[in-house]
């Protein structure tokens, strides 16, 4: 039994995210909004030994009332995972559980609740089992929920399998909450045998997700309206729309870093240093890649544009450096929200995973959409087409086409061009957004409104646990 000062009064979340970047960061921030405000909640967040690595070298901005907990390294290591996915997928499903609810048997006191990744299905029944409540939670776009909760459509429509290079650019209107979209834009619908596999997987969370007591939405009910009612309106779980679980609290508590003073970056100084939205700020976020060859386009680019700008570029940082001149920075990592929302970003190269599209709609950033796989597509297309904050690198329903430089410059330059009439109304509509973004998470807006019920309810279960003879 491990000791513990917190009263029986207090809410003990345990938090099993996905162990990866995308998934960690958004469940870490709702853990921070719950136990902000003296809540008299308490928070045990589990990683793998690999991930507690991480975080745990982050944890002096670690509020006291979360602490770290692991469990082994059941699972691929996450610097060698992109080789073998399905092979890492398969290993959350079946190596996690074991430890997990080893772990679960040591903790004082007991859970009140578990909110765990909604890929992880076995938490649901292991909750269950155990007379635990679960609280799903869901870390990209309800939209993309709502296209893999109605799958099956796609095959009864004659559209899974499909041929890609033929059917692209055919749109499909039938999927709940989700206006026309390019079959092009639906992940995992090639049919081989690698991609059913995973899909199978990915599909496993959607068919337990009513079994759970919560689902939540790392969204902000006025970015999808339409899909969060369809999905209220068909599944029997209670669906919460938290907000954007990014961490936007921190540019708040520490005002003069959001305005850079008092940070060693030099990725920051260097921002200060520049003119009022001139810098493209370019991240494939932590997980996806793009080719060799794509990457070269997009460094020659950034040289013969001559505009001024910050690629995240990871391990590929300094072979970059050599080819991309020197009217900007290239890097191996950045404090992503803080640099977005500096006055010298004028536009955001980004591959659209959902806390990327949130960090630049709340940031109030025109987006250059490069979307990779999973969700990404989709996200872009949301950016591109309904809220119509961004223009898409590849406009063409091809995959795999390569997109040449000259192209890539005449876009860079044109989306930071000041005097550009386009350029102009895609900046205003940002601008909107971010408000409504902004007016979602301050008090009496949606976003707040949902997670403080979140938070009402789980302190009801609480008390009903504990007055229970
Ligand atoms: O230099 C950087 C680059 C990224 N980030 C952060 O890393 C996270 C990246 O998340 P996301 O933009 O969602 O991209 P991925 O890491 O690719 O996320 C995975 O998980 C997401 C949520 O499930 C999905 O939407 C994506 O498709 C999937 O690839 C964000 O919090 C960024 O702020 C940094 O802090 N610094």
């Amino acid at each position: 039994m491990e000791a513990s000062s917190t009263s029986p009064w207090h809410v003990h979340v345990v938090a099993m995210p996905y162990p990866a970047r995308g998934h960690i960061n958004p469940m870490m921030n709702l853990c921070k909004l719950l136990v902000s405000n003296n809540a008299p909640i308490f928070v045990t967040f589990v990683l793998t030994e690999e991930w507690l690595g991480f975080i745990g070298s982050e944890s002096d901005t670690q509020p006291h009332n979360i602490r770290l907990r692991s469990i082994p390294n059941v699972v691929p290591s996450e610097l060698t995972r992109k080789n073998d996915q399905l092979g890492f997928m398969k290993a959350l499903m079946t190596k996690m559980e074991a430890p997990f609810e080893e772990l679960l048997n040591r903790l004082e006191p007991p859970p009140t609740i578990i909110l765990a990744d909604t890929f992880l299905y076995w938490v649901v029944l292991l909750g269950n089992r155990r007379n635990i409540p679960v609280a799903s939670f869901w870390t990209m776009s309800a939209s993309i929920f709502s296209l893999f909760h109605h799958y099956h459509l796609l095959q009864l429509n004659s559209h899974y399998p499909v041929n890609l290079s033929e059917h692209g650019d055919k749109r499909v209107d039938y999927i709940p909450g989700i206006s026309s979209i390019r079959l092009v834009d639906i992940p995992l619908t090639d049919g081989s045998w690698y991609t059913r596999e995973i899909l199978k997987l990915c599909l496993n969370g959607f068919a337990w997700v009513s079994k759970a007591q919560y689902l939540l939405f790392t969204s902000i009910y006025e970015l999808e309206p339409e899909a969060i009612d369809a999905l209220k309106a068909e599944l029997s779980v209670p669906i919460y729309t938290i907000g954007p679980a990014i961490p936007y609290f921190s540019l708040e508590n520490n005002p003069t870093l959001s305005t850079t003073k008092g940070t060693s970056h030099s990725y920051m100084e260097w921002l200060d240093a520049q003119p009022f939205g001139s810098v493209l700020y370019i991240s494939q976020g932590s997980r996806f890649s793009v080719s060799i060859a794509q990457t070269d386009e997009i460094a020659f680019a950034l040289r013969e544009s001559g505009i001024r700008f910050l690629w995240v570029a990871r391990d590929e940082a300094s072979r970059l450096k050599e080819i991309c001149g020197n009217m900007g920075l290239v890097v191996s990592w950045c404090d992503q929200l803080r640099v977005l929302s500096h006055p010298s970003i004028g536009a955001f190269w980004s591959h659209c995973g959902w806390n990327s599209t949130k960090e630049g709609v709340f940031a109030g950033v025109p987006f250059l959409t490069f979307p990779l796989a999973i969700d990404q597509p989709i996200d872009s297309k949301m950016i591109v087409e309904d809220w119509k904050i961004g223009w898409r690198v590849k406009e063409a329903a091809e995959v795999n086409t390569l997109i040449k430089k000259d192209e890539i410059t005449m876009l860079v330059q044109k989306i930071l061009d000041l005097d550009n009439e386009l350029a102009r109304k895609v900046r205003e509509r940002s601008k909107i957004l971010q408000q409504t973004c902004h007016r979602a998470i301050t008090n009496g807006g949606s976003a707040v409104t949902d997670l403080n019920a979140f938070v009402r309810d789980l302190m009801q279960t609480n008390n009903d646990a504990v007055n229970t003879p």
